[in-house]
């Protein structure tokens, strides 16, 4: 629970297909624990709640508590990417910001998490980090204002993050801004990936 009056919810973005991967990223494993739960474990010290959207087809093997609740991406939108999931869970929950998170970022921290809270301002509408020179959309921070934006970014077939980093304000925070461990955000996509990661942490 965060220590001011300002309501802060977890997104857990597990609707993709892994097709790369081979498998439901999701239920990888890394240090014994699901991808999944490093994603939960890194939130839940700094957020109100938690929701992970998922699809039907895996949504059952998430484990459910009082923090978390699993939800699935609207019908009409399944499959298109991440927008969907944030709207899904902006559509039910009450929050005045969003933490998302990616469900293939095992390595993610709670310390992190904590400072990109910790650039929430009422003047912005999202806190999206830069590294390596890219921005992160899928690890960065939304404010419920864009609830309504986002469901018209759909409507009108623009699916992509970047659609949503160019029009509303955002604060972009580079790596000297965090001070970073150096691998918080780096995402499994295949197995080639997986195999490294596990081999590094050993
Ligand atoms: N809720 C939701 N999450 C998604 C969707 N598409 C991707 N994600 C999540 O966004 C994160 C990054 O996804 P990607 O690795 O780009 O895509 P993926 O579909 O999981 O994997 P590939 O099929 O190999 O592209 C992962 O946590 C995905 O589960 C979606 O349509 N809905």
């Amino acid at each position: 629970m965060v220590a001011t009056l300002t309501k802060i919810t977890g997104i857990i973005l597990a609707g993709g297909e892994s097709r790369r991967f081979g498998s439901p990223k999701a239920f990888a494993k890394f240090n014994n624990e699901y991808f999944y739960k490093h994603a939960i474990n890194s939130l839940q010290k700094n957020v109100d709640n938690i929701f992970i959207v998922s699809h039907p087809s895996i949504k059952a093997r998430f484990i459910k508590n009082k923090l978390v609740t699993v939800i699935e991406d609207p019908q009409e939108y399944q499959g298109n990417g991440p927008l969907a999931g944030i709207l899904a869970t902006m559509s039910i929950d009450e929050s005045d910001w969003y933490v998302v998170l990616p469900c293939d970022t095992p390595q993610v921290t709670t310390g992190l998490i904590k400072q990109l809270i910790s650039f929430i301002d009422p003047q912005i509408d999202a806190v999206v980090p830069i590294v390596d020179g890219r921005a992160q959309p899928l690890i960065a921070v939304y404010h419920s204002r864009l609830k309504d934006h986002i469901e018209k970014l759909l409507i009108e077939k623009k699916f992509r993050m970047q659609d949503l980093l160019a029009s509303c304000s955002v604060l972009f925070v580079s790596e000297e801004d965090l001070s970073l461990g150096g691998t918080e955000f780096h995402n499994i996509n295949n197995q080639e990936e997986y195999k490294k990661l596990k081999k590094d942490s050993l």
